[in-house]
């Protein structure tokens, strides 16, 4: 029934405007599913690779259609994945491109659900899936390589931890996110806005610790439910061996200061995440970090780990971070990252099923972060291509009510 008839690729644009691989995948009884690749700025150096849209699509047609083309069970997941590696030849999706992989493997996941004519994250994650909801990481403000003449760390992230649903907790962030545009009204500081929607103010970081503390706080006291926040460093950008370490705009950080700044800035805000606080190959300063904060905090291995088994495999052999980002693109199949979150959970790390900074309006995350009981999901906190994703959540729980 879900062996795979047709498949088209096309050239779509993402939220920058760039081109992007949407796959669209036909099944024998008429099943169909679509999947966009979305696309990261600040990419971590081990991560699968993204090919120009027109040569991936090429490439994935060439190599990748006969091996799926009524040869391949959409409902059979690990047999589409496996049919991509064994296209692409490569260890990086370098062959077929890990946009044409990820897009043709999500394509193929909800042409799966919809011939058993179920949701997406019972297709992927069974029957009793759906009664538990990761925690938004809404990006409030930020800056690095999501925008210019901002703050130094990429994103500052609102996290209702309290929050008695999904709803409420998509709302909290939205709140934050228009209090936080409020403050910045009220102080004459003009913002635009970063990749992901979050305000890019042209403020230092300590301020913007400031602002999110103050944000926080009000949108606490207006909802009652706990609200802490965190951050994407996003080290491996702020790092330059050759000037010595971290490289912020009033200095630069030896690897020991860096470790201490976020560990003292963990302390004094109640940080409740932190991703990437270091280099993508400091896998010692996550430990030490992790061994610091780890009790309160999150320690969250983006860059690091890439969405990679192996990778998280030595973080886990060196106690580095307690979690996890994963993001399907990095690795270039739904299957790579289930088989992350596995590994992660089985070693007590949490889970957090993250967007790109370049997206689409796509919602495959939000129920790959409920299919596999994500403790988190990071998708921004406003901007049409990440309430895709929230709105979307916000429905997989309406109706399992
Ligand atoms: C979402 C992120 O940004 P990008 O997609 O640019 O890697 C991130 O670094 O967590
Ligand atoms: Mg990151």
């Amino acid at each position: 029934m879900t062996l795979i008839t047709d498949i088209r690729l096309r050239r779509v644009l993402d939220s920058r405007g760039n081109a992007t691989v949407e796959a669209d995948v036909h099944t024998e009884s008429g099943g169909f599913g679509r999947g966009k690749a979305p696309s990261g700025a600040s990419t971590g150096e081990y991560e699968a690779i993204e090919l120009p849209a027109q040569e991936a699509i090429a490439n994935a047609r060439e190599d990748a259609f006969p091996r799926l083309i009524g040869e391949v069970h959409a409902g059979n997941q690990r047999d589409v994945d496996a049919a991509l590696h064994a296209a692409d030849g490569t260890d990086d999706f370098s062959g077929i491109g890990a946009n044409s992989a990820v897009a043709i493997s999500m394509a193929a996941a909800k042409a799966g659900a919809d011939v058993l004519g179920a949701p997406l994250f019972q297709h992927l994650g069974g029957t009793f899936r759906g009664n538990e909801f990761p925690t938004p990481l809404g990006n409030i403000v930020g800056g690095g390589e999501h925008a210019a003449d901002a703050t130094n760390i990429q994103e500052f992230l609102s996290a209702p931890v309290g929050a008695p649903s999904v709803e409420e907790a998509v709302f909290a962030n939205a709140a934050v996110h228009q209090e936080v545009h409020d403050m910045l009204a009220d102080r004459g500081i003009p913002a635009g806005k970063g990749d992901e929607g979050a305000w890019a103010p042209s403020v230092s970081d300590d301020e913007a610790f400031e602002l999110m503390d103050e944000a926080v706080s009000a949108v606490e006291d207006d909802v009652g439910f706990e609200i802490r926040f965190g951050l994407d460093v996003a080290g491996a950008e702020l790092y330059d061996e050759s000037e010595g370490g971290y490289v912020y705009d009033d200095g630069v950080k030896s690897t020991d200061e860096q470790i201490d700044y976020i560990a003292e800035k963990a302390q004094e805000y109640d940080l409740v995440y932190v991703e990437d606080p270091l280099d993508e190959n400091d896998y010692e300063g996550h430990a030490e970090l992790t061994e610091r904060v780890g009790d309160r905090t999150l320690v969250c291995g983006d860059d690091l780990f890439v969405t990679n088994v192996s990778r998280l495999g030595e973080g886990i052999e060196q106690d580095a971070g307690n979690s996890i980002l994963i993001k399907p693109n990095q690795i270039g199949t739904l299957s790579d990252a289930v088989d992350a979150i596995e590994l992660a959970t089985e070693n007590g790390y949490a889970s957090v099923v993250s967007h790109r900074s370049g997206e689409t309006e796509d919602t495959t995350i939000a129920h790959l972060a409920v299919a596999t009981g994500a403790q988190f999901i990071k998708t921004g906190a406003v901007g049409g291509e990440r309430t895709a994703k929230l709105n979307e959540l916000i429905r997989i729980e309406d109706n399992a009510a």
